[in-house]
């Protein structure tokens, strides 16, 4: 059975996607993305999930892309930013290395540009993601084993910083 080497949480646009490739092509090791296994599994991508089936429905598969991936991928693993919302999912997350990529809303909301694909921040979105950060900040930090700071600094840096905190 694989562990991942590395599972990435945080908000919408702390950069799991992005910082995990950059962190999985430095250690030479795979890259997964729960919201990529349940597109693939659904066969349509996540809005249109949430629009023909609503969020619970999305939650429910994504419960099962979590458990999927944590007890089969032996890389980097993103989760999707709603993934800690579960108790059954900070619950499995016990026991693996978990790095919180933190983001604050001037820098998440630049990055995201409040566009589409993100079916929770289509009505008023700026506010909704300053919503949603302050409910999930104390759950990121009780399921992390350690936070990195992301506001200002590159793609790579913070995929170095990462990289230096998984050293034995
Ligand atoms: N450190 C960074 N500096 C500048 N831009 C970034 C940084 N990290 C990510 N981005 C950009 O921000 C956008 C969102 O990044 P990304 O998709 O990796 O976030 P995410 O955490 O995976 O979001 P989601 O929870 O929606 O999956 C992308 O356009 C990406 O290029
Ligand atoms: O913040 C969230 O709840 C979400 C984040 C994305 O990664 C996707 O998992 C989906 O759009 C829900
Ligand atoms: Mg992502």
């Amino acid at each position: 059975m694989n562990r991942p080497v590395c599972v990435l949480v945080g908000a919408p646009g702390s950069g799991k996607t992005t910082v995990g490739q950059a962190l999985a092509a430095e250690l030479g090791v795979e890259f997964r993305d729960t919201d990529l296994d349940i597109e693939q599994l659904a066969g349509k991508p996540i809005p249109e999930i949430f629009v023909d089936e609503g969020e619970d429905h999305f939650r429910t598969l994504e419960r099962a892309a979590v458990a999927a991936a944590l007890a089969s991928h032996g890389g980097v693993l993103a989760l999707g930013g709603g993934a800690i919302l579960a108790e059954e999912n900070r619950a499995a997350l016990i026991g693996h290395t978990v790095v919180h990529l933190s983001v604050e809303l001037p820098d998440a909301v630049k990055r995201i540009g409040l566009g589409a694909g993100r079916p929770l921040l289509a009505i008023n979105p700026r506010a909704t993601l300053k919503h949603l950060m302050e409910q999930r900040r104390p759950l990121y930090a009780e399921v992390a084993t350690a936070t990195v700071l992301t506001d200002g600094r590159t793609p790579e840096e913070i995929a170095a910083e990462v990289a230096a905190l998984l050293k034995p």
